[in-house]
């Protein structure tokens, strides 16, 4: 427990695995809470100061499930490990914190999601805004970047997603940040500028950072050093394998903020589902890197166009010379070498990790011959980084067996061939085999007992038995070593030299392996940058035969970069949506261009009845937009895009309570960051602005919104309304145009027709949606009264949004006026009544006034 202690006051945030033999234990509140999160069993062990010591335990053979479970919790873990060997100590073994294992710092397999990466963060704070460091410790990258307020800080977050922050231990965080899981607070001396450079400089061991082109950006270089600090004390050995920093400029990329990543569900649904999200549509790429290489893509599409044109270049090529389907092929065999390469730059590489790179090298002539003769200035590129490692493949076909086990612990994995002293070795156990038996044939013989039987046990070593019965005829020169129930078991002295040899020769053998295996790591660690790059081409690769794959699959099309201020889509479609129909999905166009105040059409005023399709046909807007500025195809039949510096979204989706804010909150604070970044670049998707609040509140929000961004803000608006009135914006020269979707009724149905029509809707059908979504006919049919008698007040000659109401600084209730005498006389059915009961009726409504 003393050993325990010392343990624990040197990691007192963290879980401590205490290995114990064949169990890694926890103790006190560890124990508490391990057994909480695991459903692991509370049990007890000895006690202290008089108080029993609470105990949980997991087998140490099978402490990585465990482990990962925890980690996925968010919870941290240091392992404490036996030195040395229990066999050889003197009083207690030796323990020792070898390594903590938290969220974001992760490299094991077994911890980590294939698909998705697992990133530790760093936030540093200053005047000027955020520093921002973050890296991928399984895939060897580290990157950062700084940003101006709270609300970039929040996108970044919402875009990266990492599974551990590290923040300095002060007050007055943003909510978003602030409520996140994976937080840890650290002193706030650690993210000092200085000491960061510093460390900085030492880690790479270099004299300045300009190489990186990070001098000058403070508050990137502190959060850098606070990073890189957290990183050497949980994984206690060197990390060779992040050998430079990149910033990744906010401008580089056309903006998204959480809340348009949430809308659009690129990856996510808000119900969770991953499947039927943009992600879940798009991605067949066949590796995992290549699958982690596309989320990253999705969730920053670039304003690069050059970058993108040679994207969509490539697909382009690809698609014409059916080469994607090669590529494909050749990397079902190619496995996740980027975290391998990682795993092998910090030596914790498996046989099966050097196998899997092993096969990797020796596709690459595949993979080359695949994309032979196709002209596109990426690909060109792409097959130049993957270089030439034949001579690498070779030797490592040499090197490693065909299928090698598990682990390295117990041999097996060098080749044989490939070193004479270990063949050699190898060769004096196994012609063991023979020499026992030759000896017992000859020991029957000589002893004229034929039952004897030579054999071996882990304790005692090699052994001749002869049974009870026949123990009276053993030899004298046969020494006893064991006796048993109903046999004796002997050794002489030519067994013990064989046995002195055979084992020293496995045990040789083994570390003979042992050195070989370290070897073939220090001879790819010495060769990593090339195969870093050869893993970063082989990803992309992937990902651009995934497009183009999913471009013939789905007949999606090539879009067109212009420079012209324009977003022109022929027959778009939602790709996610059409996926899930079984109908087929009715396509539409969507026009917005122009520069000119006079002739340009910015806004779409989209109205229809509910169910009509609207943000369906908006959504499906956005992404094609996004498609397109990732390198991909999109569902579309044509598309023009002009820059777009960003896409913003406000869509209704549910409240954010765990934030504290009710929807209506929720809807003007998204509206208002909209209002306060739209610039004529970005695409602005607004879904039923106003509804949140009381009818003419909302609409006049909603009318000042449009205005706002119409003629102000001057983006390319997609504006979903209910508000018929919004539909009078559409004046020449407004730079708003209305459209409509459209449904018709048979009889008791209502068939939507989802074609996306020039000018305003008529009407909205509400009542019949809800008489669809199977509402009280008695509802639906008092509805119905109440509808004709507010389109009558509507008719009234006081016009809804006159300055007069606007000004108003009252809130008006929808039936405030003789709301009493309305119930009244909404509750009266004239068909039910006798003309007795109606002559009352009118009294009592008379009574009200
Ligand atoms: N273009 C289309 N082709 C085929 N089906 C479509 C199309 N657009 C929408 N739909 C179908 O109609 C359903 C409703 O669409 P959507 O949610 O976009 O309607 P909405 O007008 O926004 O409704 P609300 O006003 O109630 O929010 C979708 O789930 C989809 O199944």
């Amino acid at each position: 427990m003393r050993q325990f202690f010392a343990a624990k006051a040197e990691h007192p945030d963290v879980l401590l695995f205490f290995r114990m033999g064949d169990f890694y234990e926890l103790f006190y509140d560890d124990a508490r809470k391990a057994a909480r999160l695991l459903d692991i069993t509370l049990t007890q062990r000895g006690s202290s100061a008089g108080q029993p010591i609470p105990m949980a335990g997991v087998p140490a053979h099978a402490y990585e499930g465990y482990l990962a479970r925890l980690v996925a919790l968010g919870e941290s873990v240091a392992i404490c490990e036996q030195i040395g060997d229990p066999a050889l100590a003197k009083g207690l073994v030796e323990r020792k914190v070898v390594r903590i294992v938290t969220p974001g710092t992760v490299t094991d397999e077994a911890l980590l999601q294939d698909r998705r990466d697992t990133l530790l963060m760093a936030v540093a704070r200053g005047k000027a805004g955020y520093g921002l460091a973050w890296a991928d410790l399984a895939g060897g990258r580290f990157l950062v970047n700084e940003v101006a307020n709270d609300d970039q800080l929040e996108a970044e977050l919402a875009r990266l997603d990492p599974a551990e922050l590290l923040v300095p231990d002060e007050e007055g965080w943003p909510a978003g940040l602030a409520g996140r899981g994976g937080i840890r607070r650290r002193a706030p001396w650690l993210f000092d500028a200085d000491s960061g450079r510093r460390q900085l400089l030492q880690f790479f061991n270099l004299h300045d950072l300009g190489g990186f082109g990070i001098e000058g950006r403070h508050l990137a270089i502190a959060a850098a050093g606070a990073l890189l600090g957290y990183v050497e004390e949980t994984q206690k050995q060197r990390l060779p394998h992040l050998t430079s920093i990149r910033v990744e400029t906010s401008d580089g990329a056309i903006a998204m903020n959480a809340a348009t990543r949430r809308h659009l569900e690129l990856d996510t649904r808000v119900d969770g589902d991953t499947r039927h999200t943009l992600l879940g549509v798009l991605d067949t790429t066949v590796t995992p890197m290549g699958g982690r290489l596309l989320r990253r893509w999705l969730h920053r599409p670039l304003r690069d166009r050059q970058v993108v044109t040679e994207r969509h270049d490539a697909v382009e090529r690809l698609i014409d010379a059916r080469a994607d389907a090669d590529v494909r092929d050749a990397f079902r065999g190619l496995g996740d070498i980027e975290r391998i390469l990682s795993r092998v730059a910090l030596r914790s590489a498996r046989p099966r990790d050097l196998s899997t790179l092993r096969d990797a090298l020796l596709l690459l002539p595949k993979v080359r011959a695949a994309l032979d003769g196709i002209d596109s200035p990426r690909l060109l590129a792409l097959c130049a980084e993957l270089g030439e490692h034949d001579a690498q493949a070779a030797w490592m076909a040499r090197a490693i067996v065909a299928q090698p086990p598990l682990l390295a612990r117990d041999g097996g994995v060098i080749a044989e061939g490939y070193d004479a002293e270990l063949d050699e070795l190898r060769l004096l156990s196994t012609n063991a085999d023979q020499f026992l038996i030759d000896l017992e044939a000859r020991e029957r013989e000589s002893s004229g007992i034929p039952t004897l039987k030579v054999g071996y046990n882990r304790v005692h070593g090699y052994y001749i038995e002869i049974s009870k019965g026949q123990a009276d005829k053993a030899p004298v020169h046969y020494t006893r070593r064991q006796t048993l129930t109903g046999a004796e078991r002997y050794i002489t002295e030519e067994l013990k030299q064989f046995e002195d040899k055979v084992l020293s020769a496995r045990e040789r053998a083994l570390s003979r392996e042992k050195l070989l295996y370290e070897q073939i790591l220090d001879e790819l660690n010495r060769d990593l940058e090339p195969l870093k790059r050869a893993a970063g081409a082989l990803s992309e690769l992937d990902v651009l035969a995934c497009f183009a794959e999913r471009a013939r699959e789905l007949d999606w099309s090539r879009p067109t970069l212009v420079d012209d201020a324009v977003i022109r889509i022929e027959r778009g479609r939602h790709p996610v949506v059409e996926a899930v129909r079984d109908a087929p999905f009715e396509p539409n166009d969507l026009i917005l261009d122009g520069d000119d105040r006079e002739t340009s059409r910015r806004m779409l005023v989209i109205t229809g009845p509910n169910m009509g399709g609207k943000s369906t046909y908006m959504r499906q807007n956005a992404l094609i937009v996004l498609l397109a500025h990732i390198g991909s195809f999109v569902p579309a039949s044509k598309a023009e895009l002009g820059p777009i510096d960003r896409i913003l979204t406000r869509i209704g989706a549910g409240d954010d309570l765990a934030r504290g804010q009710s929807t209506f909150m929720v809807e003007m604070s998204e509206t208002s960051y909209i209002l306060h970044h739209a610039t004529p670049q970005s695409l602005v998707l607004m879904d039923e602005i106003g509804r949140g609040t009381s009818t003419y509140d909302g609409l006049a929000l909603a009318e000042a919104c449009a205005r706002h961004l119409a003629h102000t803000n001057r983006c390319y608006t997609l504006f979903a309304t209910h508000y018929f009135e919004l539909t009078a914006l559409a004046q020449p020269g407004s730079g708003i145009a209305n459209v409509h979707l459209d449904a018709v009724e048979h009889g008791d149905t209502l068939v939507f027709m989802h074609a996306v029509k020039d000018g305003p809707a008529d009407r909205s059908f509400g009542l019949q949606v809800a008489a669809l979504a199977g509402l009280p006919k008695s509802v639906v049919r008092e509805a119905r009264g109440r509808l004709a008698e507010l389109e009558q007040r509507r008719n009234d000659p006081a016009p809804v949004l006159s300055a007069q109401t606007l000004d108003a600084p009252q809130q008006f209730g929808l039936f405030a006026p003789n709301s009493a005498a309305l119930d009244a006389l909404a509750a009266i059915d004239p068909d039910e009544l006798t003309p007795k009961q109606a002559l009352e009726a009118l009294y009592r409504l008379k009574a009200l006034e």
